[in-house]
Parts: structure tokens; C-alpha cells; sequence
């Protein structure tokens, strides 16, 4: 293994990533494992969060690794219920979480005076209340067993700029309320030691970004990327890592914006 710094490392930790059964949210378990951690991969089925944990096992096997100890998990994290009793399942079965990464989430969008009602609630209640959910059922239990916790929300640059030239409206106010929330729960929990980042990417090659309506849109992205590239999901690896390690130790309340230079204009 090539020298690295030991502050980055995860030896040892517990890890539970929303949304882990793909893209970006995978690609982060993947980074965190590789740096010696262990797993949870929370999904919408078990199938899907199953078949991640096969994945990422055998990552960890092709890098030369001992296999690290990754459970899969049926959750809706837009359930109060569903996430209480998952995170249960999580600390029963592992005997301690040390770190949560929010990164489920969904897109979509439309005309701001034709947003049905019903899909407008949709995004908040995952994007957004889903986030909240999880975080706070995190912060308890951390501040009840007195561990230092690391949150890491997955938002967007969409919370700092209006993406063009798709509308979506509903999109953008979840991830600028996600960064806001990261906030104030970062000031809320520094004096438990319970630290508290966003990173919010720009546009990703992942499933979300597929089809043919999104290849065309892409064409229409790049021009306004100054690295004239959309990422791929590996690119994240580096700032995840960093956020939830000992190498960010002074670091809350920060949010991360990794997005080519898109919001430099
Ligand atoms: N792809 C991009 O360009 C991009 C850019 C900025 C931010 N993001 C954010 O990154 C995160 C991951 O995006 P991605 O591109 O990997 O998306 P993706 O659609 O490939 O993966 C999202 C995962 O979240 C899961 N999920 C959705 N709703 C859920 C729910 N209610 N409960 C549990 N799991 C749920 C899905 O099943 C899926 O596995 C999202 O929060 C997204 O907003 C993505
Ligand atoms: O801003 C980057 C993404 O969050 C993006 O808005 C989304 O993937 C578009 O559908």
C-alpha cells in the first residue's frame, strides 16, 4: 500500500450511506471501506442494497483488503418509522455507527406554475425531510452514548445556483434547505462533538443523469462548466473521505461545492 496520511484513515469505523445501492452514494461507501471502514448501504429494496454489498465486498477483495463487515438495509428514509427501526437494526447489529452519509435522494422537475402538488411534497419529503429523518435519529443516539458522530449530506450546487436550462424548482429549494439544515445542526451538536459537512457535487455521470432527454440537456451543461466535463462519480471519493475523517477534524458547518467550476460564474 502507498504511504498515505493517517488522519485520512477509517480503521475500524462504522459507516451507514442512504442511498448506497448506486452512483454516488456506493461510490462513497466504496471510498470509505477501501479506507478501512465498515458498512451499511441503505436502499428503497433489499434486492437492490443487497446486490451493493456483493459489489462493494468484492472491491475491497480486489484491493488486497481483509473483507470488511457491509449489511444491506430496506429503508424508505422518508419514513419516520422506517428510519427509526433501521437504524436500530444498524447499531444491533454492528454495535455502533461513527459516521452517517444522507445521499438518497431524487430529481425531477417541471414548470414552477405547473409543479403538481403531490410531486413538489415527494421531493421535500425525501430529499429533504428523509435527510432530517435520519440525522436526527443519528445526533440522539451519538449524544445519548457520547460519540463523536460525523454527518455527511449529499446536497447539490443546485442550492446555491438555479440550473439551466431544465425547471426544477422543487429540486433546488430541497438541496439550498438540506445545506441550511446542515447548519444549524452543526451548531447545535459542536459542543457534543458531533461534526456536521455537506458536499455538494455538480453534474454526475450517474443513472439520474440517464436517457436521451439527459444527453441533450448535458450538451447544454457543459457549456456553463468551466472543466467543459460532467464528473463521474470516483471524483467524490476524495472530499467524502476527507469530510468524515480525522484530516477535517476543525471542519463543520461547511458545505463542499466539487462541480468542475460551475458556480464560479
Ligand atoms: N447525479 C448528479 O448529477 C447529482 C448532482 C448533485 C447532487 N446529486 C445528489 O447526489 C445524491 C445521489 O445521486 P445519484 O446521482 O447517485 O442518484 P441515483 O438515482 O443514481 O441514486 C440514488 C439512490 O437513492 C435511492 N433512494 C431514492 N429515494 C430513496 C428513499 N426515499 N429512501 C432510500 N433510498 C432512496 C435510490 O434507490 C438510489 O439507489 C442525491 O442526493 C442527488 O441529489 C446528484
Ligand atoms: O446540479 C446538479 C444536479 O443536482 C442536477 O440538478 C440534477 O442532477 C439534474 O437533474
Amino acid at each position: 500500500m502507498p504511504p498515505t496520511l493517517p488522519e485520512f484513515s477509517l480503521e475500524g469505523k462504522v459507516a451507514v450511506v442512504t442511498g448506497a445501492s448506486q452512483g454516488l452514494g456506493q461510490q462513497i461507501l466504496n471510498a470509505f471501506t477501501l479506507s478501512g471502514a465498515h458498512g451499511a448501504v441503505v436502499d428503497l429494496t433489499q434486492d437492490s442494497a443487497q446486490k451493493s454489498v456483493q459489489h462493494l465486498i468484492q472491491e475491497a477483495k480486489d484491493a488486497g483488503l481483509q473483507e470488511p463487515k457491509i449489511h444491506a438495509y430496506e429503508c424508505d428514509t422518508s419514513s419516520e418509522e422506517g428510519v427509526k427501526s433501521t437504524w436500530d437494526k444498524i447499531v444491533k447489529e454492528f454495535g455502533r455507527v461513527d459516521i452517517l452519509v444522507t445521499n438518497a435522494g431524487i430529481t425531477g422537475g417541471a414548470p414552477a406554475e405547473d409543479y403538481p402538488y403531490e410531486d413538489f411534497k415527494k421531493m421535500i419529503d425525501v430529499n429533504l425531510t428523509g435527510t432530517f429523518l435520519f440525522a436526527r435519529t443519528a445526533g440522539k443516539w451519538w449524544i445519548n452514548n457520547k460519540i463523536d458522530g460525523r454527518v455527511l449530506m449529499v446536497s447539490s450546487m443546485s442550492g446555491s445556483i438555479v440550473n439551466r436550462p431544465q425547471k426544477q424548482c422543487a429540486y433546488n429549494a430541497s438541496k439550498a434547505a438540506s445545506a441550511q439544515l446542515m447548519k444549524s445542526l452543526a451548531s447545535e451538536w459542536a459542543p457534543h462533538n458531533i461534526r456536521v459537512n455537506a458536499l455538494s457535487p455538480g453534474y454526475i455521470q450517474t443513472e439520474a443523469n440517464e436517457g436521451e432527454e439527459m444527453e441533450k440537456l448535458s450538451k447544454e451543461w457543459i457549456k456553463d462548466i468551466p472543466m467543459a466535463r460532467i464528473a463521474k462519480p470516483e471524483e467524490f471519493r476524495g472530499a467524502a473521505v476527507w469530510l468524515v475523517s480525522d484530516a477535517s477534524s476543525y471542519v463543520t458547518g461547511s458545505e463542499i461545492i466539487v462541480d468542475g467550476g460551475y458556480t464560479i460564474w
